[in-house]
């Protein structure tokens, strides 16, 4: 069987805009758009795994909210990428960029004129379509 690979990536939400991400061209999947985030480490809840991710590739802090859409398979030549998009909000803007060569705060509508990771179409779609006006954030968390 291939390796399965438990991604994470978060849609952040702000003034009605979504943040696309490009990867750094030197990564796999290097050039593509994505949901910032990455692997699940076996001890780590999903929401554990963001609020990592992110500290590690903007220093900022983020509360994360309700998942997007069930977890979508994508099989490459490396791997199997279950990857689950969760949304989210950020509480600092560092934004400092270590594994990304582009982040742009797009509106929904043009969300599915980028190039995305092939796993993330599925989550782009419903991003797009979705009243984020009904997005709810716990902020106590
Ligand atoms: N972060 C993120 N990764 C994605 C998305 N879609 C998708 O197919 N992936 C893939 C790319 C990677 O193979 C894997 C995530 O791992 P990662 O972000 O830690 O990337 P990486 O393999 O370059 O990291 P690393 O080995 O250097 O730690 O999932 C997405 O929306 N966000």
């Amino acid at each position: 069987m291939k390796k399965q690979i438990n991604v994470v990536g978060a849609a952040f939400v702000e003034n009605g805009k979504i943040l696309a991400t490009k990867r750094n061209d030197d990564r796999v999947l290097g050039t593509l758009w994505e949901f910032p985030g990455g692997k699940i480490e076996p001890h780590e809840t999903p929401e554990q795994a963001l609020q990592r991710e992110l500290t590690e590739e903007f220093n900022d802090e983020i509360i994360v909210g309700p998942r997007v859409t069930e977890t979508s398979s994508h099989e490459y030549d490396f791997g199997v990428v279950n990857l689950t998009v969760y949304y989210a909000k950020f509480l600092t803007h560092h934004f400092d960029l270590v594994a990304h060569s582009k982040v742009e705060w797009l509106n929904q509508d043009e969300l599915g004129q980028l190039s995305w990771a092939e796993a993330d179409q599925k989550a782009v779609k419903i991003v797009s379509k979705a009243d984020l006006t009904q997005v709810k954030f716990n902020e106590s968390n």
